[in-house]
Order: C-alpha cells, then structure tokens, then sequence
C-alpha cells in the first residue's frame, strides 16, 4: 500500500497517544472516561473477565452474570462472520486486491532505478513505468474505498445482530437471575459492553483485519522478491512483536490499577460532593481532603505506571521501523556491488519495509481497542451462559388455586431461613391479606408466589402446577406480582397499556383504566396518545401506580399477588383502586400483602406472618375476636391499642396456623 500521508503524517496519531490523548489507544480510553465502556477492565465491573489467562472452555461466574470464556468467544466470532459470509468474503477479497496493488507500486520503482541505472527503454520506458506506478495507485484507492465500504457494512451488521440478540436473551432472563446478579449488571452490559462490541465490529476488526491483510502481502512480496533481504528485514522487525508481548504483559494489571484508581477518584469527588452539607455540619473537611489526596496520589502513580509502558512501547516500535530498513540498505548495497540482486530491488525492498510500518501501526494503537471490545463481547456473549429458566412444558395450571406447602426459602448467601415452613392454600377467588411487622418475610412468600424464586423445599403451585416450573409466557397468563415499582414506558398512554393486552381496543382500556380510577387520563388533552415520560407528561407516583393496576385489570390473570401495590396512594384513592380492583377480580384469587390493614379488612381472610412463619390465619372478624397478634395489630393501627407497633415476631398460637 502506497503510503500516502507520508512519513510525518503518518506518525501523527502515535504522537498523540503517547500523551494519552487519542481515542481508542493504550491510555487514553481511561483518560476520556471514568467508566470506559469496554475498556479491558472496566474498573466499576467486579467480575471476573477472561483475558489471556481466563476459562478457556466456559464461562465464568462469580456471583454476577457469566462472562463467556476465550473458546465461547471464538464460536460466537465464527457465527458471526458465517451470518455474513459473501459480505465478509468481498471484505477480505476487495482488501487483499487492494494489498496486492500497493505492492506494484514500489515495484515498479524499482524497475524505474533499473531502468535509469542500466539506461535500457530510456525516458519513454521510465514514463511508461510511471504512468503505471500512477495507475496502480488509482487502483489501490477504488479497491480500498469498496473494501472498507464492505468492512463497515459487515461490523453494521454484526453489530446489529450482537444487539438484537443481547436483548432477546435479557428478555428471556428468569427474572431471580437478573436479581442475583444485580439490575446494574445488566445494564451495564447492555449499555457499555454492547456498543463498545458495536463500535469493535464497526472500526477496530475491520481495521486490524484490512492492517494485517496488507502487512501479510507485504512481508510475503519482500520475502519472494528477495528472499535473503527479506529475511534480514524480518529478522529486525522482530523487535516489534516483542515489545508488544512486553506491554501487553503488563499492560492489563497497569490500566486495571489504573481505571480503579480513576473510578475511586471519580466516586471519592462524587460522595464529598453529595454529602457537602453533612461535610460541612460535622466539619470534616480537612479528613475529606485528605481522602481526596489519598485516591489523586493514587491515580496519579498509576498513571505514571501506563506512562512508562508506554514510553518503552513506542520507541522500541520506532526503532524496529528503522533498523530492518537500514540493515537491507546496507546488505542490499552489498549484495548489489557483487551483482547479487539489481538495485531497483534493493529499493522496492526497501520501499516494502517502510510500507510495512503503516499497517503495523495500525495494528499496534488498535491492539488495546481490540482487547477491550474482546472483553466486551465475552461479558455480553456470558448471557447466553446464564441460568436458564428452569421451566418446563409440563404441567398446565387451571383455576386460580394457590397452595404453599412446606415452604423454606433462604436467601443466596444468607445464614438462615426467611420463610421457615410456611402452608397456605387460597380458594380460587379467595381474597387473603398478608399482614405482619416489617422483615417478616411478606414480600419474599410474593417472590416466590409469583414464580421469581423457588422454595428451598416444599413448593408452590398456583392452578395445580408447581410456579417455578412454568414457561414465563404461562405464568403471566396465570399469576401477576404487582409491586410499589411501577414502571411507566416512554410512551403513550396507549402503548403503555397494551404491554399487557396487546389485542385490547380503546373501549377496553378506558375500561381498565376506569376501573383503577384513573380518570385523570380521560382529562389529557391528548386522552390515550399522550406521550408519557420525562419532557412530555409526567404521571406522579399514584399515576403511575394506576396504570400498572389497569395493565393488571388488562393482564386478566387468575392470581393476583399484590405486594402493597396500592401504598403510594393517598388512603381515599388507594380505598377506590382497590375496591375497583375487588370488584374487577371478583372470581380471581388475590393474595395482598397489605401494610394498611385495611386491605386486610376487606379480604376474606388474614394470614400473620411472623419470622417467616404463618402465626395466625382466620377472617378478619375471627381474629379480631381471637385477641391475637392480629388483634393487636388492628388495635394498633386504629390507635386506640396500648402497642403502637405490630406483634412480636415468633409468637406462635397453636391451631391458628395454615
Ligand atoms: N434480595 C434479598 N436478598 C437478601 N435478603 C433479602 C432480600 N430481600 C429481602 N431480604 C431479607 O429477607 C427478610 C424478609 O424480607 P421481606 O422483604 O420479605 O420482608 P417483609 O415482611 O416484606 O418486610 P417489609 O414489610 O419491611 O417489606 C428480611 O430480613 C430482608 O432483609
């Protein structure tokens, strides 16, 4: 390849990385970004990531989501260039013509010095040569521009199909999963990670790819043009691959030190600057800047441990540019002096390994691109390593029967039990409240209703079959958690509603939201097209909690497990959305996991859950008269018991228990 830019233009770009200041080069990524997506050791990210010493066969784990190790990585590049093949295939074919034409280019200066040195042909000859050093350029360019135009067509796509797949495979996370790991986990792949593979597919590979295609032509024309110069050259440019195995040793642990020291930098000005009230009540400011000077030292030694990598990097690069080239000038001449080879090759020999340091280079400042967007594409290729939903097309659950049976359930990692051999069994549409003081277990006994975790033993069947066991698409047709998080869509009205009901016409959602009270909607000047979210309209907490009620009322399932879904409500709205609620999901069973006892007023019967077990079970009446804990916790919240708290956790009464 003709190198156009020349020498001085050429080495532009590397002048700048070793000042840390070019994208996508060794150092500067951190430099740029406190939080590099797809760097080689995003330093926010704690788990492990494969690198050259990772799992080679699977993926690693830890407690987060997987990351896929080097060989699952592999097969994943491979299916990706298969989807594209004839694209990929025009790629490599188009780059390698382009290659081959660069290559003609110092040739035929060479026969030029010949021509001049033996004065054959004369000037018509030289012209002659020159035109076609002039065509070959031309040639160069058109198979270069198309060659790039199908490399980048090629990371487009790929790129698209590692998005579309990541969001398939998020999607069809079972929900405990995504949990376990972390929300942030998953979001930082699918934000970080996946662009930054994107923006791998689209420039890096196809880059280092074009790079080396010609680096390859390149030595192998030097090496059949004049096989002992061409070796010589090799020989010197061995300089190049050991530098970089030297920085590319120490380079993970240098910029991992140094992207931690950077983020610990970044959150240490973070909590000084969110907590500046609380600095400045308790007079801390002298301990904060020292702190703050602790993790700058920090940040700043590290720096200055990726400076001096790099600073051995570059020159032993430069110099192996020039040494092979001196060293075939000097045998060159040698050999010629005795006839061995003619000086137009010694020329095009060296005008080669001049040629030979552009794609070199390229090679070299996209190296730490390359292996970061690598990791990337291991930690957004781990989900399809993920635990699966173990749910099976067994068995198909009919009515809205609930029974828990024998249930203990622990936490991962937690040293005891929250649910310690809970039984219940609600009557297809049964109301039962679920009331108890606060770390009782309420909203775990939801959890695994709902089929998001699965009891330790015993088990959980709503409609006859065991939740844990059910495809998603089936357990959402039976069983709806509905919680205080309520997610409203950057959407409209609309779209926000027909998430759960995807066939539901208009009528039928002002019905659904008719019957939570929404009427607020009715009152929009744009009704169901108004377009919810940040900078559009923006629904309040109660707002937003009454959508999720109507997508419930939509969703039409035949349990309802409601896990304080109405707390946000002011008393008089959440009364209304619930007795809505009631009156919709009347013949539906609906377990609430209420903290207003009046929700466990209304329903059919109460169960107390203390310290993970069901203490008292009854209706409302019943365990009022019984002079229990429930007792006492109505007493209490009607403010007229002597506790103002709920009952004591543990106390169990003998035959009161499901
Ligand atoms: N994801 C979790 N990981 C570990 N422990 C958890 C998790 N969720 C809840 N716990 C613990 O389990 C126990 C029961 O929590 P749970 O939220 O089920 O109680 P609750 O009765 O609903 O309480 P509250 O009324 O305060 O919401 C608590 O000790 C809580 O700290």
């Amino acid at each position: 390849m003709t190198d156009r830019n020349g020498p001085q233009d050429r080495r532009q770009p590397r002048r700048q990385d070793r000042d840390g200041e070019q994208a996508g080069a060794p150092g500067s990524r951190d430099a740029q970004d406190p939080a590099p997506a797809g760097a080689a050791v995003p330093p926010q990210r704690h788990e492990p990531r494969p690198g050259p010493g990772g799992d080679p066969a699977g993926a690693s784990c830890g407690s987060g989501l997987p990351v896929a190790g080097v060989r699952a990585v592999r097969r994943a590049g491979v299916g990706l260039v298969r989807a594209d093949r004839a694209v990929f295939a025009g790629m490599l074919g188009l780059n390698a013509a382009a290659a081959a034409a660069g290559l003609l280019a110092p040739w035929l200066l060479g026969r030029v010095v010949d021509t001049v040195v033996t004065g054959g042909g004369g000037v018509a000859a030289v012209d002659r040569l020159s035109l076609a050093v002039v065509a070959c350029a031309v040639g160069q360019l058109l198979l270069t521009r198309w060659g790039r135009l199908l490399a980048h067509r090629f990371g487009e796509r790929a790129s698209a199909r590692v998005r579309g797949q990541f969001t398939a495979r998020a999607l069809a996370l079972p929900a405990a999963t995504v949990e376990r790991a972390g929300t942030g986990d998953l979001a930082a792949r699918g934000t970080g990670d996946v662009p930054a593979v994107g923006a791998a597919l689209r420039d890096v590979v196809p880059e280092v790819l074009v790079a080396s295609l010609q680096a390859l032509a390149v030595l192998a024309a030097t090496l059949l043009l004049a096989p002992a110069l061409g070796a010589l050259g090799l020989v010197f440019l061995l300089g190049i691959p050991a530098a970089a195995r030297w920085y590319l040793r120490r380079a993970r642990a240098a910029y991992l030190a140094q992207g931690e020291a950077q983020s610990a930098l970044a959150g240490t000005l973070a909590a000084t600057a969110a907590g500046a009230r609380t600095v400045e009540a308790l007079g801390l400011q002298r301990r904060r800047a020292e702190a703050m000077e602790a993790v700058a030292d920090s940040w700043v030694r590290s720096r200055e441990r990726t400076l001096l990598l790099r600073s051995v990097l570059f020159p032993a690069v430069d110099v192996s540019y020039v040494l092979p080239v001196v060293a075939v000038l000097l045998a060159g001449g040698a050999l010629a002096r005795h006839g061995a080879v003619s000086l137009g090759t010694v020329v095009t020999c060296v005008l080669y390994l001049r040629q030979l340091s552009t794609p070199l280079d390229a090679v070299l400042q996209r190296m730490e691109a390359l292996q970061g967007g690598l990791a990337s594409f291991a930690r957004v290729e781990g989900l399809a390593a993920a635990p699966a939903s173990s749910a099976t097309a067994g068995a198909e659950p009919e009515g809205g029967l609930v029974e828990v049976a024998d249930v203990y359930f622990g936490y991962p990692g937690a040293d005891r039990d929250v649910l310690r051999g809970v039984r219940l069994s609600v009557r297809p549409g049964e109301r039962l409240a679920v009331v108890g003081p606060s770390g009782a277990g309420k909203s775990t006994l939801g959890r695994l209703l709902v089929g998001i975790d699965r009891p330790r033993s015993g088990e959980v069947t709503v409609g006859g079959a065991p939740v844990a066991d059910l495809t998603p698409e089936r357990l959402r047709r039976q069983v709806v958690l509905v919680t205080q998080e309520h997610h409203v869509f950057r959407a409209g009205v609309r779209d926000n509603l027909l998430l759960a009901a995807p066939d539901a016409d208009d009528t039928r959602l002002l019905a659904a939201l008719d019957a939570v009270g929404a009427d607020w909607v009715a009152a929009l000047p744009d009704g169901l097209g108004t377009e919810l979210g940040a900078g559009r309209y923006e629904v309040d907490g109660a707002q937003a909690q009454q959508l999720a009620l109507a997508r419930v009322v939509l969703a039409d399932p035949a349990v309802v497990v409601l896990d304080e879904a109405t707390a946000l409500l002011d008393p008089a709205t959440a009364r209304n959305a619930e007795r809505a609620l009631a009156a919709v999901l009347a013949g539906r069973t609906v377990v609430a996991i209420a903290h207003r006892l009046h929700t466990a007023h209304d329903a059919d019967r109460v169960a107390v859950l203390e310290g993970g077990r069901i203490t008292e079970l009854g209706t409302h009446d019943a365990l009022v008269a019984a002079g229990g804990p429930y007792a006492a916790l109505w007493a209490a919240w009607h403010g007229t018991g002597d506790r103002p708290a709920g009952p004591p956790p543990g106390r169990v009464r003998p035959g009161t228990a499901g």
